[in-house]
């Protein structure tokens, strides 16, 4: 079946614009104000010879040093985290507290299925704070803050955190009490059903309209002098805000999904056509949801099938893995390392959650996120840094750590894939990503 999207006939000026590769002064005056207001001293992005623009050591880094901690643009935990881990919204910690944690997923994990009613009761108490477990108190959470638009979808650490992806996107997605929005919900049921990145092409979506209103309404406060200067300066002058608006995702590397996708193994390479074309169709589905439940008709062209398209292109082509570790870990294994005595009273209490919970005890928060910083250093096969959590890395924020020293120029590299592999599986998991290495290991021919 054809897809037609006519926003994309429409405004094929517009989405261009918006498509186009940053000049190098764009990029050098965006990441030259990023690094500078997020204090991310040691690095620069800059140019590189062969591929794109890369992220570069400004001082020296010993092995183990920190060389970045990049905080999201957008992310999200998966739908399917979302029964395992309670966490903020706005920053992914855990949240709540350890009762809460295991009686929550405890409880959903078994709704529907009939169990012991006299444990079921347990996790109630559990969840709702009556019954204490021992020694929880060593392992403090935040509180748990609700949506202020009254969803029952997201939560959050903190007053400040609601606010703030109240402010980012969360109030254009949010399906409260005060949202007649049923598309909406529609929206986020076809995300959970089919593909859950959808929701974070929404939220991108979304804080870049919030982003534009907030610029108009800037403007709207102008002088009549200064709004000319800026017509003139644009040409069109709500388009120029809109771009504006767009900047930090413009800076992204970006192909159309359904162009980069990777064939699924069990797709035959000649049905590749048929695949890419569904997946066409999947996300022209998914944007038609959209559009019923957020369009904004001053900013049309962000709902074009080209620009859901290239974004999710580019979360699938840049994104790094969320993942917060779980405080549940830390309670278990502490109740483990307790003097064999106390122990034996102690599990008593805790090794029937424990035992309910299963392998699956410490699951982590685990979702995706696109990080501006991150997102431009290049892949190698013999890198010089690593995406590393340490124990103090508590939230949904990239840490990147060396793993070699790097002297002051040279460029940071990460692998996307395990540099362990031989040429050939290297070789083939980076034809997924879309290109053939050109790293010194590579041009080499070496295994
Ligand atoms: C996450 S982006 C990295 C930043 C990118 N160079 C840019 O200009 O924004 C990944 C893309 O960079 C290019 N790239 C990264 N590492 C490469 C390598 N070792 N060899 C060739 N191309 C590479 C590929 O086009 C890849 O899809």
């Amino acid at each position: 079946m054809e897809v037609v999207c006519p926003i994309d006939t429409q405004f094929a000026h517009q989405i261009s614009f918006l498509l186009e590769p940053p000049s190098p002064l764009q990029v050098q005056e965006y990441f030259d104000e990023l690094i500078t207001s997020k204090q991310c001293d040691g690095i620069q992005v800059k140019p590189t010879n062969n591929y794109g623009k890369g992220v570069y050591a400004d001082m020296d880094f010993e092995e183990g040093g920190l060389v970045l901690k990049d905080q999201m643009l957008v992310g999200m935990q998966h739908s399917s985290n979302k029964i395992d881990c309670l966490v903020c919204g706005c920053c992914f910690c855990f949240i709540g507290s350890t009762e809460i944690q295991i009686g929550r997923k405890l409880f959903l994990q078994g709704l529907g299925s009939p169990k012991d009613v006299c444990f079921n009761e347990k996790l109630e108490s559990l969840m709702h704070e009556k019954l204490e477990l021992p020694y929880s108190k060593k392992f403090p959470l935040p509180g748990v803050i609700n949506c202020p638009g009254g969803c029952k979808e997201v939560y959050y650490c903190s007053k400040s955190c609601a606010q703030t992806d109240w402010d980012f996107c969360h109030s254009l997605l949010c399906t409260g009490e005060g949202s007649s929005n049923k598309a909406l919900s529609k929206f986020i049921q076809h995300a959970n059903e089919t593909n859950d990145i959808f929701l974070l092409a929404a939220k991108a979506i979304s804080c870049t309209i919030l982003k534009y209103r907030k610029l108009k309404a800037a403007c709207d406060n102008e002088t009549d002098k200064e709004k000319n200067h800026l017509s003139d300066l644009l040409g069109d002058h709500s388009f120029g805000l809109l771009l504006k608006a767009w900047n930090p995702l413009l800076m992204g590397y970006k192909r159309r999904w359904w162009d980069c996708v990777a064939l699924p193994d069990d797709v035959d390479v000649s049905d590749e056509d048929s695949f890419r074309m569904q997946i066409r169709l999947l996300a022209f589905e998914s944007l038609e949801l959209l559009k019923a439940a957020i369009l904004d008709e001053e900013c049309l062209p962000l709902f074009s099938l080209e620009i859901y398209g290239h974004l999710i292109g580019m979360f699938e082509l840049n994104n790094l893995d969320l993942v917060v570790a779980s405080p549940v870990e830390d309670y278990f294994l502490y109740i483990n390392d307790l003097p064999e005595a106390e122990k034996k009273e102690i599990d008593e209490i805790t090794q029937p959650f424990l035992d309910a919970l299963g392998e699956d005890y410490s699951a982590c928060c685990q979702g995706t996120a696109f990080f501006p910083l991150q997102s431009c250093m290049n892949h190698s096969c013999c890198p010089n840094a690593k995406a590393f959590k340490r124990d103090e890395d508590r939230d949904g924020q990239a840490t990147i750590i060396a793993c070699k020293p790097i002297k002051k120029g040279e460029e940071v590299t990460i692998s996307y894939i395990d540099e362990d592999l031989e040429l050939e599986e290297r070789q083939a998991l980076l034809a997924d990503y879309g290109f053939i290495c050109k790293c010194p290991r590579c041009v080499n021919g070496e295994v």
